[in-house]
C-alpha cells in the first residue's frame, strides 16, 4: 500500500510572521492524519517554519532549488542550504518554473539528481498545456518529460520520487481535471515509470494530483485506484481548508 502524501505549495504569498500563523494552527488541526502532510514554502520563510514544526509530523519544502552545489548564481538557492535548515523536501519543475523562468526538461533531471545526492525528497511536476489536451497529446508531452525528468536515475532513487501530474489548464483556474481523467493520466505515468524501472517500483511511487484541488473535492480524488496524494496550491494556504484536504 502506498501511503497517501499531501502537499501544499504556498508559492508566492505571506510574510514569516503570516506563514508561522498558518503553520501553528495547521499542525495542531492535522496532528493525527494518516497522509505525509508537507507544506512547501517559499524560501525565506523556511527556516521559521522547520522551528514552528519541529517535532510534528508536518514536514517542509521549497518550491524550487539550483542544481550546483555553490557558485556565481545571483538570487539562486543551493541544494545545502536547504538540507542545513532541516529542509525534507523540493518541489521540482514545476509547470509555472517551466513557464516563466525558463526551466527545462534537462535542468529538471540536473536537479532531481542534486536533490538525490543532497538526501532532498523531490517533488517533480509534470502536467500538459490546455492545448496539449486538446490536440490530443498529453500521453506524449508526459512521456517525454518523464522520460528525460528520470534520464540516468537510478532505481532507487526513482522509488523514492513523489511525481505530481498537475494539468497547466487546471491550476489556479478552479476548473479541476475530473477524478477519471486525472486517474487515467496518473495511470499511465505508472505505467510509464514501470517501463523504465519495472512493475514494482512503478507500483511503489507515489503519484499526486495537482490543480483546484479543494476540500470539496479530495474524497472522490483520493478515492481513486492510482491517485496517491495531492499538490495543493490556493487551498493550502488556509489551516482550516488544508487540513480538511489532509484529513480527506
Ligand atoms: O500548482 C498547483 C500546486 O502546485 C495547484 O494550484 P491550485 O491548487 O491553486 O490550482
Amino acid at each position: 500500500m502506498r501511503k497517501p502524501i499531501i502537499a501544499g505549495n504556498w508559492k508566492m504569498h505571506y510574510t514569516v510572521d503570516e506563514a508561522v500563523k498558518v503553520a501553528r494552527e495547521l499542525k495542531e488541526l492535522v496532528k493525527d492524519a494518516e497522509a505525509d502532510v508537507v507544506i512547501c514554502a517559499p524560501y525565506i520563510q523556511l527556516p521559521a517554519l522547520v522551528e514552528e514544526l519541529k517535532g510534528t509530523n508536518v514536514k517542509v519544502g521549497a518550491q524550487n532549488m539550483h542544481f550546483e552545489e555553490k557558485g556565481a548564481f545571483t538570487g539562486e538557492i543551493a541544494p545545502a542550504m536547504l538540507t542545513d535548515l532541516g529542509v525534507e523536501y523540493v518541489i521540482i519543475g514545476h509547470s509555472e518554473r517551466r513557464q516563466y523562468f525558463n526551466e527545462t526538461d534537462e535542468t529538471v533531471n540536473m536537479k532531481l539528481k542534486t536533490a538525490y545526492r543532497h538526501g532532498l525528497k523531490p517533488i517533480l511536476c509534470v502536467g500538459e498545456s490546455l492545448e496539449e489536451r486538446e490536440n490530443g497529446t498529453t500521453k506524449d508531452v508526459i512521456e517525454n518529460q518523464i522520460n528525460k525528468a528520470f534520464f540516468e536515475v537510478s532505481p532507487e532513487d526513482a522509488k523514492e520520487t513523489v511525481i505530481a501530474y498537475e494539468p497547466i489548464w487546471a491550476i489556479g483556474t478552479g476548473k479541476t481535471a475530473t477524478s477519471e481523467q486525472a486517474n487515467e493520466t496518473i495511470g499511465q505515468i505508472r505505467e510509464m515509470v514501470g517501463n523504465l524501472y519495472g512493475a514494482g517500483i512503478a507500483a511503489a511511487v507515489r503519484i499526486q494530483y495537482g490543480g483546484s484541488v479543494k476540500p470539496s473535492t479530495i474524497k472522490e480524488q483520493m478515492g481513486m485506484s492510482d491517485i496517491d496524494g495531492a499538490l495543493v496550491g490556493g487551498a493550502s494556504l488556509l489551516a482550516d481548508d488544508f487540513s480538511k484536504i489532509v484529513k480527506f
